[in-house]
């Protein structure tokens, strides 16, 4: 069968998804940044208590800590996410390959993986490598006796290297007892073939192919990844829901720094899974992860093989060469912008910090609080628990009007009104780390709030609301005259909600970012289900060709 050619997408970390439906054959090409797909859905149970996301991990050790158990903690942590662990199997492996494999016994498998599941509210569990059908039995078993939320399945069977780390004796246990129970599969080219009885998986039209046939063991999704793919301009990786294919493409670098890519890609999908993200929006976020870290790591050298190992924690790297520029304010960000009402969360029955727990559940991608009729002792107590509730998520919150507060609480910046303090004050009071949004009706107003030091611009209303009184509306004509005449970011406010997200989003603007919004999640029963329907709308409206 022949798939659509898809056009691949100019510009840095651009990776592409192409979906190809299954029946028609025609392509639908759409891009997604890979900043705008950070998963923040935790689950956090109520005020004092917070759920970390959970996975554990059931693979084997790398002591050169470029694949396996090392990179899945890794992995792990750069998502923000908890990472138990049961080791299968200790290898002595570096850049070279691997020297020798030591077996963990299937009882010791079996006591770590009661010992975690029994205890640790496991959210989602990936497997790497599992050396014998009797640890593939015994994980059969106790996912039965514990079951999880989702089961990412990575099935190694040979290391980068060459060298085997699960023979041929598992491949049974994979198709009769661990397919049929994941959620997701995962394998490369060599591993599609072997899964399938060793079919030829060579061009992108095997891939298409194999995932169909793979698909139709069980697994709810495949996703058979093409990093090996002879004289492939792209990294092209293809997905199958049992419905629709989809082609991710991200530029392949050139770098001997790949060792660890296939546990890291399911490690992230695990991670963003348990933060609970979509199938879909987890795949894109970890294959965005991937280019980002291998990106960042392509020059590193660390060992004298062929195969040396990336930088997970790229972000903590940034903070410490001190280039805060890049990592204070990411425009992306501003994709779903919350922006709090006091009188909203009175009329619900919740607290400021609530709500914005909430927001962020549902994928909120930054937070404003604006709170017009409270005292500054009440505002300043609300806002260090927001900040405590947005730093544990890393979501970036910002005050309204009242420097004092954001300062006192050591909040991310402020937003300011034309008639609050000017920003060029404000960026003298607040440093150059904070981030200062200015709200813009009009193109001048846009390009002062540059030359002012300001980092986005807030454009509306948009449509008519009632959150603020005397607001004039500009409409989308005047918001797209914003955009062109503004070289910051821009985030769209005013009357806008589920219904009406996507017309805001169609303008032709690069610079517009997302969408800010009060009614259309706080003034709902609930602000975690309205914004979760917000945030599907705008990834889908993000990731469609303009
Ligand atoms: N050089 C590269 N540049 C960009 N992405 C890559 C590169 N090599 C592998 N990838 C990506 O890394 C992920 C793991 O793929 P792959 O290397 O095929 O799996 P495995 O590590 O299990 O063999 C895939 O998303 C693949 O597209
Ligand atoms: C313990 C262990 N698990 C998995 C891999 C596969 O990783 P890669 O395919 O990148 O070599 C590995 N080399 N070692
Ligand atoms: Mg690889």
């Amino acid at each position: 069968m022949a798939y659509a050619q898809p056009q691949v997408l100019s510009g840095f970390y651009s990776t592409s998804f192409n979906k190809v439906n299954s029946r028609i054959n025609q392509s639908k090409q759409i891009q997604v940044c890979m900043e705008t797909q950070r998963g923040r859905r935790s689950m956090m149970s109520n005020h004092s208590t917070i759920k970390v996301p959970h996975v554990l991990t059931v693979a084997g050790s790398d002591s050169g800590a470029g694949a396996g158990i090392q990179a899945d903690l890794k992995a792990c942590a750069a998502r923000g996410v908890f990472c138990s662990t049961v080791i299968t199997a200790v290898t002595a492996q570096n850049t070279v390959g691997v020297q020798g494999v030591d077996i963990v016994s299937d009882d010791f498998v079996a006591k770590q993986l009661k010992s975690v599941l029994s205890d640790m509210q496991v959210d989602v569990v990936k497997t790497g490598m599992l050396p014998s059908s009797g640890v593939v039995k015994i994980l059969h078993q106790c996912l039965r006796e514990f079951p999880v939320q989702a089961l990412v399945v990575d099935p190694v069977m040979v290391s980068t290297s060459g060298d085997v780390l699960a023979g041929p004796s598992i491949l049974t246990g994979f198709r009769e007892e661990l397919l049929p129970m994941a959620d997701i599969v995962t394998p490369n080219l060599k591993e599609a073939s072997a899964l399938l009885g060793g079919l030829k998986v060579e061009t992108v039209s095997d891939m298409h192919s194999a995932a169909k046939l793979l698909h139709d063991m069980g697994p709810r999704n495949v996703l058979v990844k093409g990093g090996d793919l002879p004289d492939s301009l792209d990294a092209v990786d293809i997905f199958f829901d049992g419905e629709d294919f989809y082609e991710l493409r991200s530029s392949r670098l050139k770098t001997r720094n790949t060792h660890g890519t296939g546990c890291t890609l399911a490690s992230c999908i695990a991670a963003e899974l348990a933060k609970g993200s979509s199938m879909l929006e987890a795949v894109k976020a970890a294959k965005c992860f991937i280019e980002t870290a291998l990106d960042y790591s392509k020059d590193i050298v660390i060992g004298n093989g062929p195969q040396g190992p990336f930088d997970h924690l790229l972000r903590l790297k940034r903070n410490i060469h001190n280039s805060w520029k890049q990592d204070r304010f990411n425009p992306n960000d501003l994709l779903l912008y919350a922006v709090t009402d006091s009188r909203m969360n009175r009329k619900w029955g919740r607290s400021i910090s609530d709500a914005v727990k909430a927001a962020i559940e549902g994928g909120a991608t930054i937070v404003q609080l604006r709170e017009k009729d409270i005292e500054t002792w009440d505002f300043l107590e609300a806002a260090k628990s927001c900040l405590q509730i947005c730093r544990y998520h890393g979501v970036p919150l910002l005050i309204n009007d009242r420097i004092d507060i954001a300062l006192a609480c050591d909040a991310d910046g402020v937003h300011l009104g034309q008639s609050d303090m000017p920003s060029r004050v404000a960026r003298t009071i607040l440093g150059p780390e904070k981030i200062i949004g200015v709200s813009c009706k009009t193109p001048e107003q846009a390009q002062q709030a540059w030359i002012d030091g300001a980092d986005y611009i807030g454009c509306g209303g948009i449509y008519p609301t009632n959150t603020k009184e005397n607001n004039r509306t500009v409409g989308l004509d005047g918001l797209k005259a914003v955009c062109l005449a503004s070289n910051l970011p821009v985030v769209a406010i005013g009357g806008i909600g589920i219904s009406n997200a996507s017309p805001v989003m169609a303008i032709d603007a690069p610079n517009l970012k997302g969408v800010a919004v009060v009614s259309a999640l706080f003034d709902r029963e609930c602000v975690l289900t309205e914004t979760r329907k917000l945030h599907s709308v705008l990834v889908e409206a993000t990731t469609k060709t303009k």
